[in-house]
């Protein structure tokens, strides 16, 4: 089918379209407070935009009719697609969608010249639609399509075929799960009775018997394996994995035409050389013999002009010289383009193409080897320890393939700069998410040094040899909390995200159960759990060196994301403070909600060895199943000792598959540490964005470079940002940062380290010292960290209510508020800061907080 603006005359499925939406449509209902939105056909409503997601795949029994299994009709026309760098805006191009794979290239030609610019399996997008603007987004995590129709017309033809080809495209998988399903489980003899409708089926001890294992053996192992087959994704992932090297392969095919295509000097498309092929083999059936008398033997004796010429020529005059004992035109006709002859950019440009997608071809071809091979090896445990009576069969699946995960190869961050296409970097899924590109420079800075996993896996062997050398000591704080923290699994996040929408998510307000009972300024806080990284900064006199202990406690101060998921931070209210006092470790911090809106959170530490400060804001992008956040804002850290000002930016973190448990962290990008105070060095940390495709050994990589003033590297140091960083170019080479040990039974806590469960603690002999504004004093956090969650739930929205309160009043005023410990301010480069303005602990010690006038935030 084309799609072609003009062609409308294709109003059979248009007509289809339409039918399907009236009623598919149907608006769900939902609230704010939703628990759970994800019945099969709905459709979340967020303004104009809704997610058409879980189409009618069923797992079990899919696709068992074979019609539903019939692919689709071929969907193809133009529609604008928007991109964002360079030439930003909408750009009109050509998709085919074809098998639930999409295609586009610049234009119908191209399409015909197998000329792609981009593919995606749809069955691996969540479809985002506006009906309105006739906006179609397609977002399959790393690849990204913002598209728009034309007409509304072709908006609903596009929309329905995208929905008919990913339905089927996953049916297509699921059939493939049950074939395996069916397959393996072998039928009991019964069953297979029953299914061969032998009702006589006395012989099944027979049948049992004549493959040797005994009736009960052999239930009890189909019941297993089928239990395990049930619950292992593998299959699942051996399919996603397939079809992507289908996907692969086919832009391979079309990555090699078109080389050919330069080679030759003339576009051919397949079909040209097809034809061209096919009547050089018409006329190798005649053979003439040459002026010399003798027939070439060979075709390698051609030249590759000879040979050019040849294919180019219609006449074919020259064809005399092949002989006919040529085995394969295509292959000679290959064999005579020497790589030497790729001298444009284009076809070097082609070949890296080719080269990085033929090593992820390979990569992904090596793991789903890998996880069948697994697989066999299971079930062969299974067989055999039936086969001796035993009951305790089925291996650990996770523990065997965790530990026969390989170390990944180099050729793996070749897959990796190729996947670093525009419309990953440069997209944005919704209208209401920032423009400014923050996102597409720490995306795209997010590539690794050439032979970083080598290095990786170097230093992370280092990493784990190096004993945890942190060994508990006890602060005398608390060791937990006061109780386990609340499940909220059940909690439906969609309604919550999609109705908050373009909002940042720190004035998101969540149900409490959602909270974690720690808020976003002890968050700041938290930043300094690895403060001796500092100390040791201010006392090593090497710059280079000092550099790499700052590059280090800049790193340490993600690795609680690891474990911290689930939950989110308390959102502070304007004018909330906090102190934190260190004695054992020699730092004290405030901070302070200093702005509303956007929220700002300021922080502000001193210790004799250093000072920190940073104020927070971020902005997050919503990309459909993640949620990307994008902290502007500098950190700074300032060693008495040197006179070192150190500045540097943070990276973005993304919250994948935040609708599901699997939620997790990661962090890309690129940190420059720059010291204000002297250039004699800079440090360049790479935070490496993890392959989709990747096993768990990818992941959380960090790359570190200290250079020089000419560029050169000084240091080099990298690791893992959970596991430890280790740095090989120092004078003894050593793992400088190793996260402490958790907790025990830090799963029950949130996910808190030691450090993050005494931030909120309340000593008695602190209470009266603190200013009624600081958060150890806030109730509903205290509620919530007591396990009273529905009381918190109603504090916590008294808390806001009296804030939008004080806001109106204020604003009723013509007035704004004014932070009371912190002053806006410019930084060196122009760029709005929040610092203190040193009243703090002076009015703590006098007159007391008791003794001034505070603002009443609860
Ligand atoms: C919707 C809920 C339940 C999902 C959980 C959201 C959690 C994981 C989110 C909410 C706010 C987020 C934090 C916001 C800001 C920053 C600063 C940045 O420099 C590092 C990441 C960090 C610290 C984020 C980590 C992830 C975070 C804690």
């Amino acid at each position: 089918m084309d799609l072609s603006g003009s062609s409308l005359n294709r109003s059979q499925s248009l007509a289809s379209g339409l039918e399907k939406t009236s009623h598919t449509w149907n608006k769900p209902a939902h609230s704010q407070s939703s628990s759970t939105l994800s019945s099969r056909h709905s459709r979340q409503i967020i303004k104009d935009w809704e997610v058409i997601d879980d189409l009618q795949v069923e797992m079990q029994g899919a696709g068992d009719d074979p019609q539903d299994r019939t692919a689709p009709g071929i969907c193809e026309g133009y529609l604008l697609k928007r991109r964002k760098w360079p030439l930003k805006g909408w750009h009109k191009r050509y998709f085919v969608l074809e098998g639930g794979i999409l295609r586009y290239s610049k234009n119908q030609q191209d399409v015909a010249k197998g000329r792609v610019q981009g593919s995606l399996d749809v069955s691996l997008a969540v479809i985002s639609i506006n009906k309105k603007s006739n906006r179609i987004d397609l977002d399959a995590e790393d690849i990204l399509y913002h598209m728009k129709a034309k007409s509304h017309e072709l908006f609903y033809i596009w929309v329905t075929k995208l929905q008919a080809h990913r339905l089927y495209k996953k049916n297509e998988a699921a059939h493939l799960h049950s074939s395996v399903l069916h397959t393996l489980s072998l039928p009991t003899a019964a069953e297979q009775a029953q299914r061969n409708g032998d009702l006589s089926a006395t012989g099944m001890a027979d049948s049992a018997g004549a493959s040797g294992v005994l009736p009960s053996a052999n239930t009890a192992v189909n019941t297993k394996v089928s239990a395990w087959l049930q619950q292992s994704h593998n299959p699942d992932i051996c399919v996603q994995e397939l079809n992507r090297c289908h996907l692969d392969l086919s832009e391979l095919n079309r990555l090699i035409q078109r080389l050919q295509a330069l080679e030759v000097g003339q576009a051919f498309t397949n079909g040209d050389l097809q034809r061209i092929i096919s009547i050089q083999n018409l006329s190798l059936e005649k053979p003439k013999k040459p002026k010399s008398g003798k027939i070439w033997g060979h075709s390698r004796t051609l030249s590759r002009v000879e040979a050019l010429g040849m294919l180019s020529s219609s006449h074919l005059s020259n064809s005399a010289h092949l002989g006919a004992s040529v085995p394969c035109i295509p292959d000679y006709v290959y064999s005579q383009l020497s790589p030497s002859t790729v001298n444009s950019p284009e076809g070097k440009k082609i070949q890296q193409d080719i080269y990085a997608m033929s090593q992820r071809v390979l990569n992904s071809l090596k793991s789903v080897h890998e996880t069948l091979s697994q697989d066999r090896q299971k079930l062969q445990a299974v067989w055999d320890a039936n086969n001796m009576h035993q009951s305790n069969t089925l291996a650990q699946p996770e523990a065997v393939s965790r530990s026969s995960q390989g170390p990944p190869s180099v050729a793996d961050s070749a897959a990796e700069y190729f996947d670093a296409s525009d419309d990953i970097l440069w997209g944005s899924s919704s209208e209401v998410s920032d423009e400014s590109g923050l996102s597409d420079g720490s995306t795209t800075n997010s590539e690794p040094e050439e032979g970083h996993t080598s290095a990786t896996r170097k230093y992370r062997a280092s990493i784990s040899r190096t004993p945890n050398s942190v060994v508990p000591k006890s602060t005398g704080r608390r060791t937990k909390l006061p109780v386990h923290c609340p499940d909220n699994s059940h909690v439906g996040l969609v309604a919550i995200l999609y109705n908050n929408i373009g909002k940042d998510l720190a004035r998101v307000s969540m149900p409490a159960v959602l909270n974690e009972p720690i808020n976003l300024l002890q968050r700041l806080c938290e930043e300094l759990e690895y403060s001796e990284l500092l100390d040791t900064a201010n006392n090593t006199s090497d710059p280079y060196q000092r550099m790499v202990y700052i590059a280090a406690f800049a790193i340490s101060g993600y690795s609680t994301a690891t474990f911290r998921n689930r939950y989110k931070p308390v959102n502070p209210i304007l004018g909330e403070t906090y102190e934190c006092i260190r004695e054992d470790r020699g730092f004290r911090l405030i901070s302070e909600q200093v702005c509303h809106h956007p929220p700002i959170s300021a922080c502000h530490a001193d210790s004799e060895n250093f000072s920190f400060w940073q104020d927070q804001r971020w902005k997050n992008k919503f990309w459909g199943k993640s949620l990307e956040i994008l902290p502007t804002g500098m950190v700074n850290v300032t060693l008495p000792r040197y006179g070192d000002h150190y500045e540097w930016n943070k990276v973005a973190t993304c919250i994948h598959n935040v609708f599901s448990q699997q939620r997790y962290l990661e962090h890309y990008g690129e940190v420059i540490i720059k010291n204000l105070k002297s250039n004699i060095c800079t440090c360049k940390i790479t935070f490496v964005k993890s392959r989709y495709w990747g096993s768990e050994t990818n992941k959380n990589e960090v790359q570190g470079v200290v250079l020089d003033q000419s560029g050169s590297a000084i240091h080099r140091f990298g690791g893992l940002w959970h596991e430890g960083i280790f740095c090989d170019t120092l004078p003894t080479p050593k793992c400088i940062w190793k996260p402490n040990q958790q907790p025990k039974d830090y799963l029950l806590y949130y996910g808190f380290s030691s450090f993050a469960m005494e931030l909120n603690e309340l000593p008695s002999d602190l209470k009266p010292l603190l200013p009624p504004t600081d958060t150890r004093l806030r109730p509903d956090q205290r509620m919530l960290e007591d396990g009273r969650v529905d009381e918190a739930d109603k504090k916590k929205d008294e808390i806001e209510e009296m804030q939008r309160e004080r806001r109106k009043e204020l604003g009723k005023r013509g007035e704004e508020h004014v932070p009371r410990f912190f002053k806006r301010s410019k930084d060196s480069s122009g760029r709005d800061v929040w610092l203190t303005n040193g009243t703090y602990w002076k009015l703590r010690e006098n007159p007391g907080f008791a003794n001034l006038e505070n603002l009443t935030l609860w």
